[in-house]
């Protein structure tokens, strides 16, 4: 299997590629394809894929200018469309469905995944529990509403890669393809789901020059940090930054921009903190950060877009079937990031994983991250 990039010390380790072209169309490539994804998901937690679904450049060339004309906006635009959505009075009548859901803008520190660490990033939160006429629906920003179609069909599409990836991943522990399937349904209340446009804003000269790149530095892109869901999708272009940590080795390894050259996107894939509870630890919740820039040459600015599929809000985070996750020891433990964090305290110990659900994960975690207060009451 080819792979691409190299942790900054030795021993080298890189992000694994797997080309998912005729996957389930012949039984060599769908093979390979299932044994690139077992080893890349077992010993990384990260791998680039291509040649996955209908996704193409256009369609995330078309994302990314949404994103830098809606953050080239002034501040208090954007503060507009800010906080937490999660008290919305929802006038139909029906269950809050949004109440879990974070939609909006955040700027700098709003987000912390290190406790004295603030990221240098701006945010906006999308999911499609928010695009249902349904619900008293908040109103979007002028840059998403002037491309809604290409905005929602991405959202869409991207819910339907992950459908690709959990039929691989499913097959790669022994399952059948469709063992994930019903786990994430696009028509069913998923909180947790987060389609998220990232901007990480050039740092200032004098900032760069004191502390970039440095970990003793308090600033961050984005700290380390595990995501909550079962799979991310993300979506990069050509300026890199990307780290994600080997634990066998203890190493930071680096996930350079993907080639732009390619018939077909090329789309980083991690797997989160739902499938480490699912797999019983076999494939793990990979920590990763966005580094600082190192040099002036290095300080661009950075748009990225992650797609965070999570599960059905009710899915609860017991072992799926299938031998091998099925003999696993396990106490419930996720590997959870390098060193001793206080995020690996509390949160990450679950007694009896059949008794909480995917939602309770998420706002047990996002409790711990969001600076402002993030409420579980209906
Ligand atoms: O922008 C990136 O490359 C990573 C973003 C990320 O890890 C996150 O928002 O969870
Ligand atoms: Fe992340």
């Amino acid at each position: 299997m080819p792979s691409i990039g190299e942790s900054r010390d030795a021993p080298r380790h890189s992000i694994p590629v797997v080309d998912l072209f005729g996957f389930e169309k012949n039984s060599a490539d769908t093979e390979r394809v299932v044994r690139d994804v077992r080893s890349a998901l077992r010993d990384v937690g990260f791998m680039y894929v291509t040649n996955i679904g209908p996704l193409t450049h256009s369609h995330v060339g078309e994302m990314i200018d949404l994103s830098r004309a809606f953050f080239a906006r002034d501040e208090n635009y954007k503060k507009q469309f800010g906080d937490s959505y999660g008290n919305m009075d929802v006038k139909t009548g029906k269950r809050k469905r949004a109440l879990w859901t974070h939609w909006g803008y955040s700027s700098f520190g709003e987000e912390r995944f290190e406790a004295n660490k603030i990221d240098q990033k701006e945010v906006f939160d999308t999911a499609k529990d928010l695009l249902d006429p349904l619900y008293d629906l908040p109103s979007y920003p002028d840059e998403f509403q002037l491309k809604w179609n290409e905005f929602t069909q991405f959202h869409r599409l991207c819910h339907e890669t992950t459908h690709v990836l959990y039929r691989a991943i499913s097959l790669s522990l022994g399952l059948p393809a469709s063992a994930l399937a019903g786990k994430f349904q696009w028509d069913r209340d998923a909180g947790g789901e987060e389609l998220r446009f990232l901007k990480y804003p050039q740092i200032p000269g004098d900032v760069l020059n004191e502390s970039a790149g440095t970990d003793q530095s308090g600033l961050v892109r984005a700290g380390m940090h595990t995501d909550y869901g079962s799979v991310t999708l993300l979506f990069q272009q050509d300026v890199g930054g990307l780290e994600v940590y080997h634990h066998p080795s203890s190493t930071w390894i680096n996930v350079p921009p993907p080639p732009q050259d390619t018939p077909r996107p090329w789309i980083v894939v991690n797997t989160c903190d739902l499938i480490e509870h699912w797999t019983r630890g076999l494939y793990c919740s990979t920590a990763h950060r966005v580094r600082m820039p190192r040099t002036a040459e290095e300080n661009k600015e950075r748009f990225s877009i992650a797609y965070f599929a999570h599960a059905n809000d009710d899915v609860t985070l017991e072992a799926v079937g299938g031998e091998e996750v099925a003999k696993r020891m396990w106490d419930g433990k996720l590997a959870g990031l390098p060193g001793h964090h206080s995020w690996n305290e509390g949160t990450a110990h679950v007694e009896d994983p059949s008794k909480v659900t995917a939602i309770e994960w998420l706002c047990r975690r996002m409790g711990k991250t969001r600076t402002w207060k993030y409420s579980s009451d209906a």
